[in-house]
């Protein structure tokens, strides 16, 4: 008998939380078993389906997220850092594969992540398309080809509901370009400029963020040096590319060891 993974959609009100239980909803390899919100969610009770405007899905919403973890192989979570924490304790304990979305997790968050990925399958990435993903490797090889002659700014731009900045996306590039350049990105950074700051130091990374209506995520690497530029840039204009990589991490995740993968793993890039 073919097994087709059971999927929970953490967060399901959300802009990622509607888009996903839509592309999960459409798919014929993965089943939707449930959907969360938080304790006191008007959304709470409901069927998933109508509560979004449309058809009954025969999923209501639930704020239990271990009866709901139970009756599943995977977990979509693109929620906030303190959620996604405690998720990442449940899902381990119902060995659940769990596919983490949520950006802005501090250095301890992300390493708090360790005792669940001992147990379960946990795949992470500030950015689960396929475009991204391959921007990552580009930023690599091209910062490692140049030289400190040329500037490297990580330039984002973002909705004006997003709340962290700079975006997973924008630290996952800047991570690339340090590795590429062979440095530690937390040594390079420049987070926020103002005022008198002196001269751009050679050899740093800096980082800007535009947040701005109804901008769904834009990304450029600028290289810049004396009398000329390279410009890597990534536009996504649909929520679903993130929803179809999410999707992929879950299968892909199924009888996988326990521990950390990211989307270079999944897409095997
Ligand atoms: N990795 C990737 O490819 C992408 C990552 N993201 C990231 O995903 C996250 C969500 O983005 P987005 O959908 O735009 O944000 P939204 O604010 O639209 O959605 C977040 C959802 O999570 C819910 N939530 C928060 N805490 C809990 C909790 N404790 N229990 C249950 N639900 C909870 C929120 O509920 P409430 O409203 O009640 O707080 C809300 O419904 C962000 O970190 C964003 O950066 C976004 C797109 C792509
Ligand atoms: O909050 C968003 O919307 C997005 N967040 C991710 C990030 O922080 O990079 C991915 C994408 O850019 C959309």
């Amino acid at each position: 008998m073919t097994h087709i993974p059971g999927i929970v959609i953490t967060g399901a009100s959300g802009r990622m939380g509607q888009m996903l239980v839509r592309t999960v909803t459409d798919s014929d390899k993965v089943r939707l078993v449930g959907a969360l919100e938080r304790p006191g969610h008007d959304w709470i009770g409901r069927d998933v389906g109508e509560a979004m405007g449309g058809q009954a899905l025969g999923v209501a919403v639930t704020d239990d997220p271990l009866e709901a973890f139970a009756k599943a192989q995977a977990v979509i979570d693109f929620t906030a850092p303190a959620a996604t924490l405690e998720f990442a304790a449940l899902a381990a304990q119902a060995r659940c594969v769990h596919v983490i979305g949520t950006t802005g997790m501090t250095a301890e968050q992300i390493a708090a992540l360790e005792p669940a990925a001992r147990h379960a399958v946990i795949v992470r990435a500030g950015n689960m398309s396929l475009g991204v993903n391959l921007l990552v490797q580009l930023t690599k090889k091209v910062a490692a080809a140049l030289d400190e002659d040329f500037d490297i700014e990580v330039i984002e731009a973002h909705h004006h509901h997003k709340i962290d900045a700079p975006s997973g996306t924008a630290l996952m590039l800047g991570e690339a370009a340090a590795e590429g350049r062979g440095v530690r990105l937390e040594d390079v950074a420049d987070r926020a400029r103002d005022g008198i700051t002196g001269a751009r130091q050679r050899g740093h990374i800096g980082f800007h963020a535009i947040r701005g209506g109804d901008i769904v995520g834009e990304h450029d690497v600028l290289f810049a040096a004396p009398g000329e530029r390279i410009v890597l840039r990534h536009v996504a204009t649909d929520r679903a590319v993130f929803a179809r990589g999410a999707l992929k991490a879950a299968l892909w995740g199924q009888g996988k060891a326990p521990g950390q993968y990211d989307m270079v793993d999944v897409l095997g890039l």
